[in-house]
């Protein structure tokens, strides 16, 4: 990698909550490229939103280092800040300016000219879909309206690291698509590095070139989303049978060709994970028919990210998000890097 816009060595970060420590990041590597979007996901409390914080100079580290574009997190405060665009979970907007006076306060509080940060501005309004709100005051918007000023907020002033904590959260998905748009047109015109925490799944797949997965503080998963599917989620595969006499006969012939015990899922229907499903299915149905068990039904599921969590963390990412965790388990190891 040429030299990275974002590293972070050891990064961590404790808080004290009634005179107990509480660990929220344990201690974190991190090499971004120029360029990349990377996705951050985790369940509630993983530490996503104080990594983010931290690399954003708004959160003190407790330990290690970290630059962003090139200045020191701690000593460099204020370039790190200028280089950045910061869009938090919070309604950060929340002044009684109207929606376009507030873009331009904000392009001028970044040094833009008020040509510039007109021009900008519109841009922002049109792309974000603020045109009908554009002379109201902030205070009078709806949550979903304010989230949209605030990531126009932080697009501004053209970031070269744009930090994203659920930036989709609350709003429409027409609203979605168009942020989504602007995103990826900032990115081909600017090489804007994006770093998004995001429950959306689809989005991290769709959009991220590299998604690293957190739990308990630390990072457990670091791949391209589809390499981590590979590896680490599978195939689901679910045949289903004419008669439960076959499902019997057929699930030691399916143990064997997967090297997996398939679950019953109906007297006459088996599922069970797979390694290069599209190759072992006229495998499979060659061996079922031998031994005059064939299949009414095959169906191959290919894996989503959902399943790659639940393989990293034994929950689901819906699960872990529906309701506050309960830090049970020890953190699955798997190799990152
Ligand atoms: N200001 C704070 N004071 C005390 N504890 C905190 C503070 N901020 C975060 N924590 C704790 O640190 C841990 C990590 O929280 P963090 O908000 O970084 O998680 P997250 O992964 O962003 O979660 P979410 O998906 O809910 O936003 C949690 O246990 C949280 O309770």
């Amino acid at each position: 990698m040429d030299t990275p816009i974002i590293t972070a060595r050891g990064l961590a970060k404790t808080f004290t909550v009634a005179r107990a420590p509480v660990t929220a990041v344990a201690g974190l590597d991190l090499d971004v490229a120029e360029g990349e979007l990377l996705a951050f996901l985790g369940p509630n409390g993983a530490g996503k939103s104080t990594t983010i914080k931290m690399l954003t100079t708004l959160l003190p580290a407790t330990s290690g280092t970290a630059r962003v574009a090139g200045h020191d997190i701690a000593a460099e405060r204020a370039a790190v800040r200028r280089a950045i665009g910061y869009v938090g979970q919070g309604d950060s907007a929340g002044h009684n300016q109207r929606v376009r006076d507030e873009l331009l306060s904000q392009g001028a509080f970044y040094g833009l000219s008020g040509k510039d940060a007109a021009r900008r501005a519109e841009e922002l309004i049109d792309s974000l879909d603020l045109t009908a709100l554009a002379r109201r005051p902030v205070s009078g918007l709806s949550g979903g309206q304010k989230r949209r000023l605030d990531i126009a907020l932080g697009l501004i002033h053209r970031p070269r690291v744009l930090f994203l904590d659920e930036p989709s959260t609350g709003l429409d998905p027409q609203s979605r698509a168009n942020l989504w748009a602007h995103i990826q047109d900032l990115r081909r015109s600017h090489g804007t590095t994006v770093f998004l925490t995001t429950h959306y799944l689809e989005e991290a797949d769709q959009y991220a070139e590299r998604v690293l997965v957190m739990d308990h503080g630390r990072v457990i998963a670091d791949d391209t989303a589809d390499r981590l599917k590979a590896d680490l989620a599978g195939d689901t595969l679910t045949l289903g049978f004419a008669t439960s006499a076959d499902a019997d006969t057929a699930t030691p012939v399916v143990a064997r060709l997967t090297s997996r015990t398939p679950e019953r899922l109906d007297p006459r229907t088996l599922r069970c994970a797979a390694d290069s499903g599209p190759t072992l299915v006229p495998e499979l149905t060659r061996a079922l028919d031998a031994a005059a068990a064939p299949p009414q039904r095959v169906s191959l599921r290919e894996p989503t990210l959902d399943d790659v969590f639940l393989a990293l963390t034994g929950r689901t990412l819906r699960e872990t998000t529906a309701s506050a965790p309960t830090p049970t388990s020890e953190p699955a190891s798997v190799p990152t890097g």
